[in-house]
């Protein structure tokens, strides 16, 4: 669990090699101080000023805590991870700059269609195993490297920003896991949540690994197993609830079977910190086709794009502050 190679290393072009730009995709790859962009993206993304990357690559800031003392779960918990030094522009700088979604969808239940807000601000970037992005933005086979047929995702996947392929590499080298999505989640206020779910998708494999990072707001992170059987009571304790104060720069790693036997969710908070915005980074792995569609359709969606605006110290809609 070590970090030898530094950030620097990531953004910095190879000695030898001069920076290459492709100006036919539009795309600039990551290991220059070049903003990220992607025909995807609705406007391009900054790389992190110098000293915040500098002082990321000292992650982890804490040795983790091992959490799998009840039943079914296994979590690695590090109060920090991010370096104090980092943890607030960090924060900062990821509000300002990403691109977000408030994503809403209908569900069919029997005849009754509910009409579902997210209750909460969202963005994903990612591919999953059966593809990757070549170097100029284009996707392709995983295996054959050759361009995936164009009907192999309805959605249209969007790669990493170099400022969170940085975080993917440092938390990969930290965990000792791979990773090849990233979710964010922003909550603006106390009044945004998310409830209790777990991410035991079939397109995430048996036991997945989900790399969950905090900034911003403290917000208690809730965990609950799921309910057994009376019959099947096993010879042990009854597992209970667990509440973790998620501060800014904190990770939690959720691994082995906690995601079949585990809940988890922010609640709605009053009072301290209720007024202040927090995100949420998880980094995860998806192995087929499925996630892709699953994870863009529920965290972009094909609504409006809304950016930070710091006049207003809310997220607006980017059309609005655009003027278009
Ligand atoms: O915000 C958090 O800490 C949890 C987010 C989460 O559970 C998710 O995005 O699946
Ligand atoms: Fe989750």
């Amino acid at each position: 669990m070590s970090n030898k190679r530094t950030l620097h290393d990531f953004f910095s072009p190879p000695a030898t090699k001069k920076i290459k730009v492709d100006t036919t995709t539009n795309l600039t790859t990551s290991t220059c101080d070049a903003a990220s962009t992607h025909e995807t993206y609705p406007f391009p993304v900054p790389q992190p000023p110098r000293e915040l990357l500098d002082f990321l690559s000292f992650a982890p800031a804490s040795e983790p805590r091992t959490m799998n003392d009840q039943l079914d779960l296994d979590l690695l918990y590090f109060p920090p991870y991010i370096p104090k030094e980092a943890e607030k522009d960090l924060f900062l700088f990821l509000r300002r700059e990403l691109f977000f979604y408030r994503v809403q969808y209908k569900i069919k239940r029997g005849a009754i269609e509910t009409q579902i807000n997210t209750p909460r601000y969202t963005t994903v970037f990612g591919v999953d195993e059966s593809s990757r992005f070549a170097s100029d933005g284009s996707l392709v086979d995983a295996q054959t490297n050759r361009s995936i047929p164009k009907d192999r995702y309805a959605c249209r996947p969007r790669p990493l920003p170099g400022c969170l392929d940085a975080l993917r590499q440092l938390t990969e080298s930290c965990t000792g896991e791979t990773f090849n999505f990233c979710l964010v989640n922003y909550y603006a206020s106390g009044n945004d949540s998310i409830s209790y779910h777990s991410d035991d998708e079939r397109f995430l494999g048996p036991e997945p690994a989900i790399a969950s990072i905090s900034l911003g707001a403290t917000r208690d992170f809730l965990m609950k197993h799921k309910p057994i059987p009376p019959s099947t009571i096993a010879p042990v304790a009854e597992p209970r609830p667990l509440k973790l104060p998620l501060a800014s720069g904190d990770m939690v790693l959720m691994r082995g079977h906690t995601q079949a036997n585990w809940l988890h969710s922010i609640p709605k908070r009053k009072g301290a910190q209720s007024d202040k915005g927090r995100i949420n980074i998880t980094f995860r792995k998806t192995m087929v086709r499925g996630g892709t569609e699953n994870y863009y359709r529920y965290n972009v969606g094909d609504g409006e794009v809304f950016k930070w605006n710091e006049g207003k110290r809310a997220m607006v809609p980017w059309a609005e502050v655009e003027g278009r």
